[in-house]
């Protein structure tokens, strides 16, 4: 079955509502350019609450013009307050993403693996996973030369090649489009923030329902 990841709570209820569809990935967003932003304690208090609920839910913390220092006190921040995140999805690039496993080989809590972002505006192919390996799991969103991400515009899935590393695919998907993307693109499942929204940061209950029952019926 197709992964599912979904992004931008920042309403504790819509928060619970999202866990109650049981997807594979919670994404809580920490980029300060982000109208879905969080702060670090209303997030400790959400994933708490998802994950005495929902034990089986990941949780993925969502950075874009953050600094690693930053995102290395977040992560302490967050597990010594029980809301560990389960890995740390990351828009910068190689280098960025290689001092933060470093630095983090040096903190006292486990080390969640980085999702590293690649924002694609040629056709892909191995090589552009290779950069930022070793990884779990990559995202492949949309590029926007001003936004990070969370825009709800289309990826260009012509831009797909068949590749060897596994990758969720973002940008503007929805329960009508996110059968055929996903196919398209030959991801091993979808990650959506603006597609389950009526505004930026309030999930839509209708929406949410549509796209898991899409996604779920075989
Ligand atoms: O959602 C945001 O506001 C955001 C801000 C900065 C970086 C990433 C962000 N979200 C990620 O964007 C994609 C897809 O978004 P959409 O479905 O097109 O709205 C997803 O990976 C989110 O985690």
């Amino acid at each position: 079955m197709a992964l599912i990841k979904i992004c931008g709570n920042v309403r504790h209820e819509d928060a619970m509502l999202v866990a109650s569809f049981n997807p594979d990935f919670m994404g809580w967003i920490f980029s300060p350019f982000s109208k879905r932003r969080l702060d670090r304690s209303r997030a400790a208090r959400m994933i708490r609450s998802v994950r005495s609920r929902h034990p089986g839910i990941r949780h993925v913390g969502v950075f874009a013009g953050n600094s690693v220092l930053s995102i290395l006190a977040l992560g302490r921040y967050l597990a010594e307050h029980e809301a560990s995140l389960d890995f740390l999805q990351v828009t910068e690039g190689t280098g960025f993403i290689h001092r933060l496993r470093d630095l983090q080989r040096g903190e006292n809590i486990p080390a969640a693996p980085v999702i590293p972002v690649l924002r694609p505006t040629q056709r892909i192919d191995d090589l552009d996973f290779v950069k930022t390996s070793p990884s779990p799991l990559w995202v492949l969103d949309r590029f926007d030369p001003v936004a990070k991400g969370g825009t709800g515009q289309q990826i260009d899935t012509s831009l797909f090649a068949p590749v060897r590393y596994p990758f969720l695919v973002a940008g503007g998907i929805n329960a009508k489009n996110a059968r055929d993307i996903l196919k398209q693109s030959g991801a091993a499942g979808i990650d959506l923030s603006s597609g389950v929204e009526s505004a930026p940061g309030e999930k839509d209950p209708q929406k949410l329902e549509d796209l898991f029952r899409n996604m779920r019926e075989s």
